[in-house]
């Protein structure tokens, strides 16, 4: 896996004169993506990111695409999509959506320490505030629709007490997502995927937030637990890890401090976040669509964090 496009340099020199990048000098597909045809691109003026989108469609990127420009300008670490000599950032390239961004240096750091906890709060509050004025609007597309209209496709799979625990949550989560406290949430865009696989270090400075293509609107709050049930955990066992846990959420609060309703809403996010997982891999597990999903990520890995959330000891929010 998996450049499913090839491109080489002979298809890039015509096509590359509409960007202010001078002429491409090496390419070389990147091996590690599952979704689309992504290429290390070097040219006259540095390191980029070509990508051909396989699946999103020229309707879809734009949101995705110009949430990245707009953090970029507002100094949030991210990828920077690159616009031609007309503005366009989203472009055609064999017949695919594509697009350039910058290069981020560095590598994901799959064993953090609070120090790179601490770092991935500090840009997530960052990208929370710097995203409040972002014109465009998409809801979660991963939220509590897809979630109900998801569950009775993966319930026929599941043992009666996996069953149970998957409606018992639905039912508390329909509830949670209704009660007055959850709608005084605060709300913007969100990454909404911002696992270790998708953030990059050089030592322990954070270089970059990539991987937008999960983002929508909804709780600032919810993209808080994601990146917690990941981040700071005990990956054996889903247990928070109460000195990552607080690098992350400290360095957060310092930034975007947390409101009284936040920490009434905690634990019922942290749940939340388990809970998406937990069924988009239950999915992927029993429904694959396709050839990256013969080797599916672990559902039970999450239905253990969600178990933690309702039954472990939370640690407070602030
Ligand atoms: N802007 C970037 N800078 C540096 N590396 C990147 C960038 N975008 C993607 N990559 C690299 O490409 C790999 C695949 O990217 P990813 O977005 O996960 O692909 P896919 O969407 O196909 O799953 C990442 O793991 C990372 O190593
Ligand atoms: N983070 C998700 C999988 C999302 O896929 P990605 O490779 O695009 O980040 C999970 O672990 O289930």
């Amino acid at each position: 896996m998996a450049v499913f496009t090839p491109v080489s340099l002979d298809d890039l020199t015509e096509w590359m004169t509409q960007f202010p990048l001078g002429k491409p000098l090496a390419i070389k597909g990147i091996s590690s993506g599952i979704e689309n045809s992504n290429f290390f691109l070097t040219t006259e003026t540095g390191e980029y990111v070509l990508t051909l989108f396989e699946k999103l469609t020229f309707e879809q990127l734009p949101f995705y695409l110009n949430l990245m420009q707009h953090l970029a300008q507002h100094d949030v670490l991210v990828p920077a999509p690159i616009a031609n000599q007309n503005g366009v950032i989203l472009h055609s390239l064999h017949g695919k959506p594509a697009s350039i961004v910058t290069r981020l240096q560095g590598a994901c750091q799959l064993a953090p320490r609070p120090a790179h906890c601490a770092a991935v709060g500090t840009m997530l509050a960052r990208m929370h505030l710097a995203a409040r004025d972002f014109p465009m609007h998409q809801p979660n597309l991963r939220g509590l629709d897809w979630w109900n209209a998801t569950t009775p496709t993966v319930l026929p799979y599941l043992s009666n007490e996996r069953q149970h625990l998957l409606r018992a949550e639905m039912h508390f989560q329909e509830a949670f997502a209704g009660s007055a406290t959850y709608l005084r949430l605060q709300q913007g865009p969100i990454h909404a995927d911002l696992f270790r696989d998708n953030v990059m270090f050089e030592g322990e400075r954070l270089t970059g937030f990539f991987d937008f293509y999960f983002a929508g609107c909804d709780t600032w709050l919810f993209d808080v637990a994601v990146t917690v049930n990941d981040w700071c955990i005990d990956l054996a066992t889903g247990v928070l890890d109460e000195a990552r846990v607080r690098a992350l959420l400290e360095a957060y609060h310092a930034v975007r401090p947390f409101t009284a309703d936040e920490q009434v809403a905690w634990q019922a996010m942290l749940r939340a976040g388990a809970l998406r997982f937990w069924l988009s891999r239950l999915y992927d597990y029993y429904l694959p669509r396709d050839a990256h999903m013969l080797t599916p990520h672990d559902p039970a890995h999450f239905e253990r964090i969600l178990r933690q959330r309702i039954d472990g000891t939370i640690p407070i929010l602030f």
